[in-house]
């Protein structure tokens, strides 16, 4: 078989459809208070119970007028004070307005703030206006503007963030049902991986993808259960196959996937489970295994990432993260791939659509460009640290070029889109 060899293989919005189906059951609801809620995924949707803001209160540092006291006059006399926390309290004569800080309740009646540096204060203490200027309901943020008591202000399946979580705090939402963080085990397989610091003999190299995986799982709130390196050994790969069938919601692999003498991985599979599919039509990322682990009673989701380093990342975020995102209830919205116009011509890949890294920038028209980052060998690190995007190229037409031309749309989508 060549490497070239894309017989069997799903596309990737195959693929992609394929876990989403077969990954559709969440994991268990709790509840939990809000300051714990970071990063959790909404199990039920949130209804406020309370009107934002809570009460009229003023937008700026002034004074609470009524129109009408400014009909005959622009010169009012001072009736008292309005602070945040400290309401104006007492009678509010004809004539008079009331001095008011951002954040307080407005005085009951009062029709328009004027911010302070819009008003003069005369030798006596009375405070002169200018009427024309004075817009009705100026400065002042109603009851319910923000949010009307009784809505539905968050949906299930949200993650919370910085965003969501002042929404909820501001609505006195002590506690929230979230799902559990999802539990996912990860190994290494190959004989030449070798721990972090660790002398290198001939033909090691550091297991550096285990670095990826980790810090990926880590920003989707998953709970890391790292089985280490494992060798290619049936026996070893056997038992941490069956331990993370124990002890996980998930199990990710990186290596061995292939089809070289030393790639045990989906022959494993097929014996402690089923393969549903193990080649996608992408570069990089062609051998990608995907199926269940049948031995233990749940039958836990299995995903074997291809031992390169490019392609494991690139699989984790194309295939991998969507499908976690199922099991851990979260909505994640579809990438959003972007219009760009190629800096310089890219070579495109027959029969598998490719995906490579590149640095995104503004021209001087205002167009959104992309350059390559670097070399594209799916082993190549130096490229894949200097991008900030993943370019997509489909493959060329029966005949076609091989090669894009500069200026050209393509689609990409950013890192930071991806969650990097
Ligand atoms: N005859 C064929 N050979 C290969 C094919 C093919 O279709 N036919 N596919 C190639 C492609 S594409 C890829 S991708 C790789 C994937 O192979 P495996 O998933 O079986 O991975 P390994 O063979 O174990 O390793 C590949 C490569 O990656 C290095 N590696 C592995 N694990 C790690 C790790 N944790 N950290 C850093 N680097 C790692 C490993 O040393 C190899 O260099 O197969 C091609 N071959
Ligand atoms: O398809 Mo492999 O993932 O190019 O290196």
């Amino acid at each position: 078989m060549s490497g070239c060899d894309i017989s069997g293989a799903l596309s990737l919005l195959e693929a992609q459809a394929h876990l989403t189906e077969a990954l559709s059951t969440a994991v268990a609801v709790e509840t939990l208070p809000l300051a714990e809620a970071q990063g959790r995924v909404l199990a039920e949707p949130v209804t406020a119970g309370l009107p934002l803001p809570g009460f009229d209160n003023a937008a700026m540092d002034g004074y609470a007028v009524r129109l009408t006291d400014l009909l005959t006059t622009d010169t009012l006399t001072l009736a008292g004070k309005a602070f945040a926390g400290a309401p104006f309290i007492g009678d509010w004569p004809a004539g008079s307005c009331v001095r008011i800080m951002t954040g307080a309740p407005v005085p009951e009646g009062a029709e328009a703030v004027v911010m302070q540096e819009e008003v003069q204060i005369l030798a006596d203490g009375r405070l002169r206006f200018t009427p024309a200027t004075i817009r009705p309901g100026q400065h002042i943020r109603r009851q319910g503007e923000d949010v009307a008591a009784g809505s539905v202000v968050l949906a299930a399946g949200l993650r919370l963030g910085a965003q969501q979580l002042p929404l909820l705090a501001a609505l006195n939402v002590a506690q929230v049902q979230v799902r559990r963080p999802l539990k996912v085990a990860f190994f290494s397989s190959g004989d030449e991986l070798r721990s972090l610091g660790e002398p290198l003999g001939p033909g090691q190299i550091v297991d550096s993808n285990r670095y990826a995986i980790a810090c990926l799982l880590e920003s989707l709130g998953c709970e890391v259960l790292d089985l280490g390196i494992i060798p290619d050994d049936p026996a070893a790969l056997r038992s941490a196959f069956l331990q993370a069938d124990r002890q996980a919601d998930a199990l990710i692999t990186s290596g061995g996937v292939s089809v070289g003498e030393a790639d045990y991985t989906k022959e494993l599979l097929s014996e402690l489970g089923e393969v549903a599919f193990w080649k996608v039509a992408i570069k990089p990322g062609k051998p990608f295994a995907f199926g269940r682990l049948t031995r233990g009673t749940r039958g836990i989701p299995f995903f074997g990432l291809p031992g390169n380093p490019v392609s494991a990342l690139v699989t984790f975020l194309l295939l991998v993260r969507p499908a976690l995102a199922c099991l851990m209830g979260w909505q994640l919205p579809p990438p959003r791939w972007l219009p760009a116009l190629t800096q310089a011509p890219l070579r495109l890949t027959p029969g598998r659509q490719d995906f490579q890294r590149g640095c995104l920038f503004v021209d001087e028209d205002g167009a959104l460009r992309v350059a390559s980052a670097g070399g594209q060998g799916s082993a190549m690190l130096m490229s894949l640290a200097a991008a900030d995007c993943l370019v997509r190229l489909d493959p060329p037409a029966a005949g076609a070029s091989r090669e894009l031309p500069a200026g050209r749309r393509v689609w990409v989508w950013p890192f930071a889109e991806a969650g990097l």
